[in-house]
């Protein structure tokens, strides 16, 4: 395909994309949001609405694509290299500056916004004018902002700012290190929790061991990454999985490292007749279970089990077995023995979810099963949607920072669950992750 010609694909397909979002706003009976209101919309943060995040997708992508195209390589490259408005972003979430705006819809001059929050108004001014050219935040007049749609989602003690806490934080932090760690004689070959970036970034302090080391020594950490578990499934839109897969036909499910349970309750409250058994460290389960007194109902629907997946089953005999953020925090041999644990508690009829992202490989044949295959966007555009498939990146990046780990493909993750005597049944895409459903090897499906 010639230059010109890729250019105007790449334009039908934003104009396709921007006309099915409109209409997918319809569809659900809501306007479409402008930028500069300072009110939440009702799809923001809905389950329902994971066709918006695939037409989200497509149009995010394609228009990196043509931007990527047309402008010099150098712009885009450092465009990438020098974005530092995750710093910015972390400034604004700890200093509660979304909260001061709240109560001031017409706005706040920089220089009372430099007295509330204890910041120099020339620095201030410098963070503010790199968030308003983000769309977060707007500067209403000269020198005065106030808040926008997007700037809402900064208010503090939320899950979404735990989880931007944690990014900005040890995220950047082991990023820094990265390429440190991968140069270093015993990091850099390492595949074991001991020896990851994020380690080697805090490994002259004394410490040595894994992040759940690390993190259990650092218990107000433990507190933002349990908080921040829940910002990262709303951002992920993993609960579009209670909208997608067929819960009603199944009565018990364990919730497989459940962490505070943002999943299990959200699935009693929708499925009355389903009871849920939570299973992960006996640290976390407790906190688990002081959550519960917060729940409204389904409470007597929800059980407690504590135990250590490497040395043990979950409780056995459940019909189905959900995994959500799990197997891609560890490398193969424990990703293994993980499915290993849970095939073992498994009826023959049971089945396992393994909910993460699922990297597209278009160059394996298991990818082109039309039964297992994962959405492809449409050339010329990269056919796991590039840019539009940024987060699912930046999450894979996170887990070889954290853990040595890394998202799977469908044929990674058929591998290892052959191994572990577990068979693929389907896959349900759902936009941003995607769910990968197993039944035993020995089942007649
Ligand atoms: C990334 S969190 C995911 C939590 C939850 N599934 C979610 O999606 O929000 C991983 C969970 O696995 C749990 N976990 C880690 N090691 C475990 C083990 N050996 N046995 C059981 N659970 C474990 C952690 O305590 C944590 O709650």
């Amino acid at each position: 395909m010639s230059g010109p010609s890729e250019v105007q694909r790449l334009l039908a397909i934003i104009n396709q994309a921007a006309t099915d979002a409109l209409s997918e706003y319809a569809t659900h009976g809501e306007d479409v949001p402008s930028i500069y209101e300072a009110k939440s919309h009702p799809l923001d943060l809905s389950d329902a609405a994971f066709n918006l995040k695939k037409i989200i997708r497509t149009l995010e992508g394609a228009c990196h694509q043509l931007c990527a195209t047309l402008a010099p390589p150098l712009h885009t490259v450092l465009n990438n290299g020098q974005d530092y408005s995750w710093a910015c972003l972390r400034v604004a979430a700890s200093k509660g500056i979304t909260e001061i705006l709240d109560d001031h819809p017409d706005g706040v001059h920089i220089d009372e916004l430099s007295l509330k929050v204890g910041i120099t108004k020339g620095k201030l001014a410098t963070i503010m004018r790199t968030l308003v050219a983000r769309h977060c935040y707007q500067e209403v007049s000269k020198d005065v902002y106030a808040n926008n749609r997007l700037s809402l989602t900064l208010r503090s003690q939320t899950p979404g700012t735990a989880f931007l806490d944690l990014q900005t934080q040890e995220g950047q932090q082991a990023a820094f290190y990265l390429q440190k760690s991968l140069d270093d004689p015993v990091y850099g070959p390492a595949t074991d929790l001991q020896h990851t970036a994020f380690t080697y970034s805090v490994k002259d302090t004394g410490f040595s061991g894994t992040l759940y080391e690390w993190i259990r020594e650092h218990k107000d950490r433990l507190q933002v990454m349990i908080k921040g578990m829940v910002g990262m499934n709303q951002l992920m839109g993993t609960l579009s999985v209670l909208e997608v897969f067929p819960w009603g036909k199944y009565k018990t499910i364990c919730d497989v490292g459940s962490g505070s349970g943002s999943f299990t309750w959200s699935l009693v409250q929708k499925f009355p007749a389903i009871e849920v058994t939570m299973f992960d460290l006996p640290e976390t389960i407790s906190v688990a279970e002081k959550a519960a007194a917060d729940q409204k109902n389904g409470v007597d629907r929800v059980k407690f089990s504590s135990g250590n997946f490497f040395e043990g089953s979950p409780p056995d005999g459940l019909d189905v077995y959900y995994l959500r953020n799990i197997i891609h925090n560890w490398p193969d041999n424990s990703a293994l023995s993980i499915l290993q644990s849970v095939q073992k508690a498994m009826r023959k009829d049971s089945r396992v979810l393994v909910h993460d992202y699922i990297l597209p490989s278009y160059h394996d044949p298991e990818g082109d099963n039309p039964a297992h295959a994962l959405d492809k966007a449409p050339p010329p555009m990269l056919p796991d949607f590039g840019y539009g498939n940024m987060r699912l990146h930046n999450q894979n990046l996170t887990m070889l920072f954290m853990y040595n780990s890394r998202e799977r493909t469908v044929a990674e993750l058929t591998g290892l669950s052959q191994a572990a005597g577990l068979k693929l049944s389907r896959v349900w895409d759902l936009g941003e992750t995607a769910v990968f459903e197993l039944v035993r090897s020995d089942s007649s499906e």
